[in-house]
């Protein structure tokens, strides 16, 4: 079944931290289906930004819109269940746990039997249990890391560990996807293996990713568009051919290249 288009909006979001100016009125949309790269030198609002998207930063103007859902007046546990996933640039998973369990911990949160019904042990919750299984087991299928399923966390390379989280995310029956710095971190072979799979989320489930990433090659090959900001304001958005030869965007990149 194909679901509706969705639409995230960003509506003149501007944030101030006391005197610092972090946004300034930045607009654009991002629709389900396509995937954005938010680009833009150190210290030019791209954390911020997701982190008004997600709830956790309250813009002191503006709004952030789900459809006719205003998002930016939830809490980010809301905004979570509003179908907005994020993956944060460093994974916090427990360590002491297999792939397996820390998953199921994911997919528990997503789940809502009641402390009754768990304590019971009900048929519902039973058939909860088992459908959360299955769909941990699917997860890691798709993300290629079937194998590791019982391994312990804290055994594995860092690029599985980014994986884990993002399945975590997938868990969560998600509309859009929130990625800051994806690839830092990883080795080619994992780079390749993740942009397939965010181009299979896109292509089976309408996913829309929105990704903070430094790597120009990485965003310029996936994305669809990219929207940068300089110094918390909305420079250029676009076609990533037509956006990287843009003058603006290059003097902002060479001013950052100059002050190294
Ligand atoms: N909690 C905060 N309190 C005060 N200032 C902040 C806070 N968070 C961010 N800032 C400031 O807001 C501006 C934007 O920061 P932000 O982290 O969003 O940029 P960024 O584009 O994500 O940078 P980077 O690429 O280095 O991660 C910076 O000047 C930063 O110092």
């Amino acid at each position: 079944m194909t679901r509706p288009v969705s639409r995230l909006s960003i509506e003149d979001v501007s944030v101030d931290f006391g005197g610092i100016r972090a946004l300034t009125d930045v607009s654009f949309g991002l629709e389900s289906g396509s995937i954005v790269g938010l680009i833009g030198p150190n210290g030019a609002g791209k954390s911020t930004l997701l982190n008004c998207i997600s709830g956790i930063t309250r813009p002191t103007r503006g709004r952030v819109r789900l459809d006719e859902t205003i998002l930016s007046v939830l809490s980010a546990s809301s905004v979570a269940r509003h179908g907005i996933g994020r993956v944060f640039q460093h994974p916090e998973l427990v360590t002491e746990l297999s792939v397996h369990d820390n998953l199921l911990v994911a997919c528990h949160r997503a789940l809502d039997y009641g402390l009754i019904g768990e304590l019971l042990r009900l048929p519902n919750v039973r058939q909860q249990e088992r459908d959360a299984a299955d769909k941990v087991a699917d997860v890691l299928t798709r993300l290629g890391i079937g194998d590791s399923a019982d391994k312990r966390v804290g055994s594995l390379p860092y690029g599985h560990r980014k994986l884990i989280d993002l399945g975590r995310a997938l868990l969560m029956d998600i509309r859009f996807l929130l990625l800051d710095e994806p690839i830092a971190g990883l080795n080619d072979v994992e780079v390749a293996r993740l942009g397939e799979i965010l181009l299979g989320l896109r292509r089976e489930f309408g996913l829309g990713i929105l990704i903070v990433e430094h790597n120009m090659p990485f965003v310029s090959r996936l994305c669809d568009r990219l929207v940068v900001l300089d110094l918390g304001q909305l420079i250029a958005n676009g076609p990533p051919a037509d956006v990287l030869a843009d003058a603006k965007v290059m003097a902002s990149y060479l001013g950052e290249a100059a002050d190294a």
